[in-house]
């Protein structure tokens, strides 16, 4: 996570179409230290649990999918979260890792009860595909193993998570040098410290060690908060939901700022309460309030990665 870390940095402090506001941070950070917002995990009710090993076979298939929602007004998270499990519920056997190698693009909408083609299917169909052989390959098809070979860090899990999975390689370069974003393969940590509360498969001593999950919700929050400013062209590409390409600088910023920012208002937070606050603390706030605002306006990039 050092690399997402140094790297969204790097971007910061070259970017072009985005500026980091400090001033919106420490108000931002001012407005928080008092009264720390606690999300909880799963505030929506839609995620399967049954604090066992399914739930990290379920949580793993769940960020497998978790990108790229908009191009299809109706359609959410909310409902691969819902649908997944509702087939797991009536299925136990729904996310072998043979049978994830076989799904096709109708057999995805059946499970979460959609009927028109979903956005970037064939991406999403192949990602399965990936996972489940590479999770019958290396880990007896069974994505707890993967879980259990992190000593309990989430940093081991998202290098191993990346090491294994192509489709979890979400890193791209920018002005000639690398940058990490690793948006689902932290999410997947993510996911787990807070289905199963810090513990069992949850347990990570490292969690503090995670970033903010870099999608097209929490820039825009960002933004509306003051801590993000745009450069009037990207201002309205996004106010007039013009594409904006994938591996573009102006993609690159939107996400790599939104890390940073978050990074910095962390540390501050952190300083003015003298108590730890997690990225992934400020991440579910940040995303919650942004989903519960329908007139926020994002950017729209075709995306595997979020
Ligand atoms: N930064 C960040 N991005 C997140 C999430 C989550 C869900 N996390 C779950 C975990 C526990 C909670 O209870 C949440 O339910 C989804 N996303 C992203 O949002 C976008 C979908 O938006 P919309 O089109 O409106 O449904 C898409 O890019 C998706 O990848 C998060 O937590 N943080």
């Amino acid at each position: 996570m050092e690399e997402v870390r140094s790297t969204t940095a790097w971007v910061a402090t070259h970017s072009s179409h985005v500026t980091v506001d400090f001033t919106g941070i420490e108000k931002v950070a001012e407005n928080m230290k008092n009264s720390l917002p606690k999300v909880e995990w799963d505030f929506e009710g839609i995620h399967y649990f049954d604090n066992g090993p399914l739930t990290v076979q379920y949580l793993l298939v769940l960020d497998t999918l978790n990108f790229c929602f908009w191009p299809d007004e109706e359609m959410s998270y909310d409902h691969l979260a819902s649908g997944l499990k509702v087939t797991l519920e009536s299925d136990k056997s729904a996310f072998d890792a043979d049978r994830l190698q076989k799904y096709t693009g109708p057999q995805l909408r059946k499970m979460l009860n959609w009927s028109r083609p979903l956005p970037l299917e064939d991406e999403r169909v192949r990602l399965l595909h990936e996972v489940g052989l590479e999770l019958e390959r290396s880990f007896e098809g069974k994505a707890s193993k993967l879980v259990e070979c992190c000593d309990n860090s989430a940093a081991k899990l998202v290098a191993l998570m990346t090491r294994h999975f192509p489709g979890f390689r979400d890193h791209t370069v920018y002005k000639g040098h690398q940058i990490f974003l690793y948006k689902r393969a932290q999410i997947f940590a993510a996911d787990l410290w807070g289905a199963f509360k810090g513990e069992g498969y949850g347990h990570f001593e490292d969690i503090s060690s995670i970033t903010i999950f870099a999608d097209y919700i929490v820039p825009a929050v960002l933004q509306q908060l003051g801590v993000l400013r745009y450069r009037s062209s990207l201002d309205n590409t996004i106010k007039k939901n013009t594409e904006i390409v994938s591996g573009s600088e102006e993609e690159v910023e939107l996400r790599a700022c939104s890390v940073y920012a978050v990074e910095k208002m962390k540390e501050l937070i952190s300083k003015k309460t003298g108590k730890q606050v997690l990225s992934v603390e400020l991440d579910l706030w940040l995303w919650a309030f942004g989903i519960q605002c329908p007139s926020l306006q994002h950017h729209r990039t075709l995306s595997v990665y979020y």
